[in-house]
């Protein structure tokens, strides 16, 4: 008994309680692939072999097997038509595809397959088809005349995998890429522009001629090859509304490759092993059709195996209408092909297409836009997971995006902020209506902070708004003036007093370490005529210098002095302090000189000649009798050289150690030769009385004597950074000072200028205006002078624009011009004035911010999280070349960039994060910007050697 497939109704097109619009878009119908099949004549070769026909087509739906070997008989097969081996292709094109077909005219894309196995007539019944086509779409385009029709035509070949062009067979193999709109396109695949219908017709033939040269070229190509013939039509309406609509829609005509092998694969299992011989996109193609005709239409679907379901996708239970033409042999000698030729399409005409014309508004770009964002991200979503490449590629775009959004976010917070900003301005603008002067008594706290060593309890925001009443003025200069007429004479005394004790302070510490400084001068007076007047040179300034820095401590300070008294008095000591500064200049530069007498490089045996030849001989054996001192110096008990020697002493044998030098034939020589004293009572070598012991081969003294240079070493070095620490020190009192006399001045002119400043008014804007403009000067003056990045991330963070910020920028400001002159100074002087270190302040700063840098490295993989640090590693640019140097990288490209203000806000983020200012929770204070100059904290007290050479290590 046969079974009967059901018959597909004759129309299959469904429109579920009529035609159906998806939301914003347009009316979509769903409706099963139109499949026909088309029996061919018995070929010559067939007649020849007296091969018997072995199929019947009882009616134009259904074909039957004829009972003609033992087998039993299948079928009957029913499809939408089956056109018997006398039916014209014209027929075939009518019934089976033009319907289908010329729906691209409407903006619903369609395509018609030609599935059956080699020489059953694919390409035979394919040509016809699209020359029909054609000629129909032309007939239609003529009829048509109020629409505007564009054609294009591209065409390709799928073999082994591989996509070619066949309007231009020399660009190679083409790739794949998925487009958010298009879906699956073809890069650089040719689209011709179709002229007219001979035109049409002239690039069909030259795809037909390319297959050809194919087909040659490779033997037995064309059955193992699909081609794809591609025709565009686009179709343009204007509307009386003066909207104008597009209808958008591709024709693909489909000729497959032969079908023989993949249902050979697929019916018996059996697996081909080679290669060649495996049509994936066939398979593939098959695998599609039997998932979605068995109704998964939401599971699985794996268009993306193969090259032909990627590229027909859509015409696959997706957007087109399709039509599938499945050509047979008639012979008994292919019935097993025709029989799996049957049941593919038996598997066909059960998958659903959901077609919906392709129309595209003109005043609706945006919402097409955002639908083809949408569109691409799902394409993204869908791309399978083992691919790590296409997942990094999403990963890729989401980092990208989740970037975009941020960037937008800050964006929009800095708008915000501004206009708040705005608003709260002229909201104080219209407030405040008070009498002028009412403030005047008040003591300026933004100055008093400026200047003051205490930290003020109030916070900024308690302040009264009177007491913030800006002045208008575009400049600097205006600022300044604010600050100083709203100054207390009171506050200015009493920051003057401070000054004084700072200063007083200061000279203590400088006697102190010039007393230790006189110490080891002295110890090291032998050795030759040039260092024995260097050392009588430094020690006679050492000596004007102790005189100076204790002056200060002689200043009475009065109990109550007028202001003018005081800057008088406060002008004068300026005297002091210039002499203070130029002395330890003379200081610094006769180190250095003393320091060149200690190469710091280890003793060759060429630098062993010169210093015999130059007779540097400070520490030779000639200086034994000094050893003590320098030993027991307090400039060398940390010193490397001491634990050596302490070393020596241990290990010495019992009975030599009750005193270093007393016990051993090294010394003995030594002893013999006592050193002279000079009139002070130290100790001086001389080169007559320098012993053999010079040139001893014993192990002990070698150690000793390069322990002695490297101790003196040591303690040069060490007095030369405490020496330019001071200077430092002292520049900064000097700076701070005459800051103080220039508010003071200011406010002397106040009464003057008040009738001038009363005239403006600072409004928002131009503060505003005022405050970005500071902020550049500020970024570009870190940049220069090389500051902390920790400082300016903090300083950049805390200070946005608030009018209470105002006197932060004008000292921030001040401060950098300051110390961007003094670089200047320094990197301009002559190296020979400046000895070894022509910039050294330069140069320490530069090594400062290496250091800083390596150490904000070090937090990048423990402040931020591996999604993080991906990101900015993407965004900043850093190539993937081993951790380490990575977070290096991108700590080395923040805040390099003083110009770029979004560079700026974004290295300030990333620096916060390293440092971990926004985890701590707590409101970082503004005070700890030492607005006051030299706070109690940051006053660096003599701590001894430890705390230089801890300077020097650092
Ligand atoms: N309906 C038909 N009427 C007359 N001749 C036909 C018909 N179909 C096919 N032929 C002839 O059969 C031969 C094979 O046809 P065709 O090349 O179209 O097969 P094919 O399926 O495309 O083969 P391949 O897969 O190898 O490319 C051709 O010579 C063609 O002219």
């Amino acid at each position: 008994m046969m079974v009967g497939t059901p018959a597909t109704p004759a129309s299959k097109i469904r429109t579920p309680g009529g035609p159906r619009c998806t939301p914003g878009g347009p009316k979509v119908r769903e409706e099963k692939i139109l499949v026909t099949v088309r029996v061919r004549p018995l070929s010559p070769k067939e007649q020849a072999s007296y091969d018997l026909i072995a199929w019947d087509c009882t009616d134009e739906h259904t074909i039957v097997s004829r009972n003609l070997s033992h087998e039993r008989p299948t079928g009957p097969y029913t499809f939408d038509k089956v056109f018997d081996p006398i039916c014209s292709t014209q027929k075939v094109y009518e019934d089976g595809a033009r319907d289908v077909a010329l729906s691209a005219l409407n903006g619903i894309n369609a395509t018609i397959f030609a599935y059956g196995q080699t020489s059953s007539g694919k390409t035979f019944t394919m040509r016809g088809i699209t020359e029909n086509a054609a000629k129909d779409i032309y007939e239609h385009i003529k009829q048509t005349p109020k629409r505007y029709f564009v054609l294009k035509l591209s065409a390709l070949e799928i073999y082994n995998e591989t996509v070619v062009d066949l309007l231009n067979r020399e660009s190679g193999s083409l790739r794949l890429l998925d487009d958010p709109e298009k879906g699956t396109i073809v890069e650089k695949l040719t689209e011709e522009v179709v002229k007219d219908s001979q035109h049409l017709r002239h690039l069909i033939g030259v795809c037909e001629a390319h297959r050809k040269v194919g087909e040659t070229a490779l033997n037995d190509k064309s059955s193992r090859s699909h081609q794809i013939v591609r025709l565009t039509i686009e179709s343009s309406l204007q509307e009386n509304s003066g909207c104008l609509r597009s209808f958008l829609a591709s024709l693909n005509f489909v000729d497959l490759a032969g079908s023989e092998r993949a249902s050979q694969t697929n019916a018996d299992g059996i697996k081909l092993k080679e290669g060649s011989h495996i049509n994936r996109s066939l398979l593939t193609l098959t695998t599609v059709i039997r998932k979605l005709s068995g109704g998964k239409r939401n599971g699985h679907i794996p268009y993306r195996d193969s090259k032909l379901t990627r590229i027909l996708q859509p015409s696959l239970g997706g957007n087109a209408r399709t039509a599938i033409i499945c050509t047979m042999s008639p012979a008994l000698s292919h019935v097993e092909q025709s029989r799996n030729t049957l049941s593919f399409a038996t598997s066909a005409k059960e998958v659903t297409n959901s077609a919906q014309v392709n129309m595209v508004v003109a005043d609706k770009q945006l919402v097409k836009h955002l639908q083809k964002e949408v569109a691409r991200l799902e394409a993204e979503l869908q791309s399978p997971g083992p691919s790590s490449s296409s997942s990094l590629c999403l990963q890729t775009l989401l980092m990208e995006k989740d970037l975009k959004i941020q960037q937008m976010e800050r964006e929009m917070n800095e708008l915000k902020r501004q206009r708040d900003l705005a608003q709260s301005q002229l909201e104080l603008e219209r407030t405040n209506k008070e009498p002028k002067g009412l403030n005047q008594d008040r003591p300026s706290r933004q100055v008093a902070k400026c200047l003051s060593f205490l930290v003020e309890n109030e916070s900024v925001s308690n302040r009264p708004v009177l007491e913030t009443r800006a002045r208008k003025a575009l400049g600097r200069q205006a600022i300044v003036r604010q600050s100083a007429t709203s100054t207390d004479p009171s506050m200015l005394v009493h920051e003057i007093r401070k000054l004084e004790m700072l200063q007083r302070q200061l000279g203590e510490e400088a006697n102190r370490a010039l007393e230790v400084l006189q110490k080891e001068v002295a110890s090291h007076r032998m050795g030759s005529q040039d260092a024995a007047e260097t050392i009588a040179k430094l020690l006679s300034e050492i000596k004007d210098m102790r005189a100076v820095s204790s002056i200060p401590e002689e200043i009475k300070i009065r109990g109550k002095a007028s202001l003018k008294e005081e800057i008088t008095r406060l002008n004068s000591q300026g005297i002091n302090i210039a002499y203070l500064e130029e002395k330890l200049e003379n200081v610094q530069k006769s180190i250095d000189k003393l320091a060149m007498y200690f190469p710091t490089s280890e003793v060759t045996p060429d630098s062993k000649t010169q210093l015999r030849k130059k007779k540097i001989l400070p520490f030779n054996l000639s200086n034994t009798a000094n050893m003590p001192n320098i030993i027991w110096s307090p400039c060398s008990p940390l010193s490397s050289s001491r634990k050596i020697m302490e070393y020596e002493i241990e290990n010495r044998a019992p009975g030599n150690n009750s005193h270093l030098l007393s016990g051993g034939d090294t010394f003995r020589g030594h002893k013999a030769t006592p050193p002279k004293s000079d009139k002070d009572g130290n100790c001086i070598s001389s080169r007559e009385g320098t012993p053999a012991p010079r040139q001893s081969n014993s192990v002990n003294v070698k150690k000793i004597q390069k322990m002695f240079k490297t101790a003196a070493e040591e303690n040069i070095q060490s007095i030369k950074a405490y020496v330019t620490e001071l200077k430092e020190r002292v520049a900064k009192l000097q700076y701070q000072k005459q800051l103080l006399v220039c508010q003071v001045l200011e406010l002397e002119s106040n009464d003057i200028a008040s009738d001038e400043t009363d005239i403006v008014d600072q409004s928002p804007m131009s503060w505003h205006l005022m405050f970005e403009d500071q902020r550049k000067q500020i970024v570009m003056l870190w940049h220069l002078c090389h500051v902390s990045i920790v400082h300016r991330t903090q300083f950049y963070l805390l200070f946005r624009g608030d009018p209470a910020d105002q006197i932060y920028m004008e000292v921030e400001l001040r401060r950098l011009t300051w110390l961007e002159q003094h670089l200047a100074e320094l990197g301009n002087a002559s190296p020979a004035l400046l000895g070894d270190d022509p910039a050294g302040s330069v140069s320490s700063s530069i090594r400062a911010l290496k250091q800083e840098r390596e150490y904000l490295a070090k937090r990048v993989s423990s402040k931020l999280t591996a999604e993080e640090r991906e990101m900015l590693y993407i965004k900043w640019d850093i190539p993937p070349e081993g951790k380490l140097r990575r977070r290096l990288q991108l700590v080395n490209k923040l805040w390099i960039d003083p110009l770029n203000m979004q560079h700026v806000e974004e290295s300030a983020e990333i620096v916060a994060k390293l440092v971990g200012f926004c985890e701590s929770g707590e409101h970082v204070s503004k005070e700890m910007f030492e607005l006051n100059f030299v706070s109690p904290s940051d006053k660096k007290t003599w701590m001894g050697w430890n705390l230089i050479s801890n300077l020097l290590h650092l």
